[in-house]
């Protein structure tokens, strides 16, 4: 057990935006979170990351309640990406992702040589090492969004949680981005609109409707030409690809 979700209910005024969710992440597995727009994605990943509290429900960390756990010790294990992550001007690159560290020091201990290896290891994973001493604010959106990851991947999180992380990249850095997730050996949670490559790196797949789950399990079972239909509103078939052995969409006009 990794991430565990029972019930959880979460409300912005009287508006329920979460509805009963309940799921398990399980450990060095990738999981991901599909729905249209709205259905609450977002929402359950702030949650998720514990920058927001649950209405009523539980959210457990290896089983413990993730409200009696400290900030730091979250920040310690959950790495989060957001949609719209920002950053301050003036920094150069290898800055913002040496800031994934600070959870893992204290008041005492200085810049040690673990810490610049997990850096290095970021920028090598995230393809930033070329750009490390580039200033932040020469970053195209896709540069941006991959120094966002490195400094995610310095933190050595166990949980790593994604929300809709290729959604500035061009094609080749979005499967790079999709294929380096799957093959981290930590727990993943990741946001997606994209069905085909949700269906061809996940291990497992949630599908969300205007909060709630509707749908999960792996992709096989969950990639449907009925769940697109009633939940994505679209006209699909899907074949088991001949080339990578996963369910394949093809929408149609
Ligand atoms: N601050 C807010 N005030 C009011 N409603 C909100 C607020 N934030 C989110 N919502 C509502 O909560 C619901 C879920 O939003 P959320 O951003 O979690 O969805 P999402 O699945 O991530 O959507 P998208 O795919 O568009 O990113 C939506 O109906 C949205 O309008």
């Amino acid at each position: 057990m990794s991430i565990r979700t029972q019930d959880l209910v979460w409300k912005i005024g009287k508006k329920i935006i979460l509805d009963r969710v309940s799921f398990e992440a399980r450990p060095g597995r990738m999981l991901g979170l599909l729905g249209p727009n709205g259905s609450g994605k977002t929402s359950l990943l702030r949650l998720l990351a514990g920058l927001k509290r649950p209405h009523s429900g539980e959210i457990t960390l290896d089983g413990k309640d993730i409200g009696s756990i400290g900030r730091r010790t979250i920040a310690q294990r959950v790495a989060f990406v957001e949609q719209h992550a920002t950053t301050n001007a003036n920094l150069r690159v290898v800055d913002v992702v040496k800031l994934g560290r600070f959870p893992h020091r204290s008041m005492f201990s200085g810049w040690t040589l673990a810490d610049d290896q997990a850096v290095e290891q970021a920028l090598e994973c995230a393809g930033m090492i070329d750009k490390r001493n580039a200033p932040w604010q020469s970053l195209s959106g896709g540069e941006k969004q991959r120094a966002h990851i490195a400094r995610a991947l310095a933190q050595s999180p166990k949980e790593l949680i994604l929300d809709e992380p290729t959604n500035h990249l061009d094609i080749q850095h979005q499967i790079s981005l999709m294929r380096l997730v799957a093959d981290l050996p930590i727990t993943s949670i990741i946001a997606l609109h994209d069905l085909n490559h949700a269906a061809m790196f996940c291990d497992e797949l949630i599908v969300m409707q205007r909060g709630r789950i509707v749908a999960s399990g792996t992709p096989d079972k969950v990639m449907t030409e009925t769940v697109l239909r009633d939940v994505f509103a679209v006209d699909a078939r899907v074949e088991t690809s001949p080339h990578h052995a996963r369910p394949h969409i093809h929408y149609l006009p």
